[in-house]
């Protein structure tokens, strides 16, 4: 059984306690993150910036079970993620996470609706095609590419395919978003409407977002802001 910590209400979306995280380079450790805790509830938009190679993607990976903590606990809705093996960890990010990247990761063969439809069958296996399909086109009338459905990602902008990314992180309705610098390929017009839409969404479907950006622009408008710091993790407080 997982062991959960004190106060854990049952409700905290993410709670890392003291999460460390190393690796031997060479024979020579290299201590990415240092004593990181973070605590997130649902609909809450989170920001994090921070200098390049400070540790966020490093803190995304590990919330998103892709890498594993050296010391600490990640705790993503009540599970214990050091306790969960390699299955487990994959069904959890299906069921639970949304994932947003820089570079799309879109499948090109595929249009827009295949792209959004495949997450969701792999999610959620027990839903007929036609309803897998209605779901996806209507995840992707909510990212404003109703009119794009059957376009493949090389016909599509780059600010449309990362809606088209953003449809199919968001068409499992998951209670977590995990965004890295998903506007480091647009310009700062494209990437401001991309982000807009990203909170939008989560905020009227109550999803709490974790969004790594270099843009402090676009970190203003999380609720949160959060510094790494060669691997230390501080709350910006808001002034005023
Ligand atoms: N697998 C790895 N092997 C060696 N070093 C790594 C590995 N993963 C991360 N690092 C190092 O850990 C540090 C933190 O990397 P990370 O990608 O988390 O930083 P970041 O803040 O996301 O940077 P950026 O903003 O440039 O993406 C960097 O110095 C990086 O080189």
């Amino acid at each position: 059984m997982d062991l959960l910590p004190q106060d854990y209400d049952g409700d905290t979306i993410v709670d890392a306690v003291d999460v460390t995280y190393s690796l031997e380079v060479g024979s020579r450790p290299l201590h990415i993150l240092k004593g990181v805790s973070l605590r997130v509830e649902p609909a809450q938009v989170v920001a994090i910036v921070g200098p390049s190679g400070s540790g966020k993607t490093s803190l995304l990976m590990l919330l998103a079970g892709l890498e594993r903590a050296t010391t600490g606990q990640i705790i993503v809705r009540g599970q214990n993620l050091s306790h969960l093996g390699e299955d487990d960890l994959a069904r959890f990010r299906r069921k639970s996470l949304g994932i947003v990247f820089q570079s799309f990761h879109l499948i090109p063969s595929l249009t827009a609706l295949d792209n959004v439809a495949l997450a969701l069958e792999i999610a959620s296996p027990e839903l007929s095609m036609k309803e897998t399909r209605a779901a996806a086109t209507e995840a992707l009338i909510s990212v404003g590419l109703g009119q794009r459905l059957d376009h493949r990602p090389t016909a599509l902008s780059g600010g449309e395919q990362q809606r088209v990314g953003l449809a199919r992180a968001m068409v499992t309705n998951p209670p977590l978003l995990l965004a890295d610098e998903p506007t480091g390929n647009l310009d700062q017009e494209t990437g401001a409407l991309v982000v807009d839409l990203m909170f939008d969404l989560a905020r009227q479907r109550g999803t709490a977002v974790v969004l790594i950006t270099h843009d402090p622009g676009l970190a203003a408008r999380a609720d949160r802001v959060l510094t790494m710091t060669q691997g230390e993790l501080t709350e910006t407080v808001a002034v005023g």
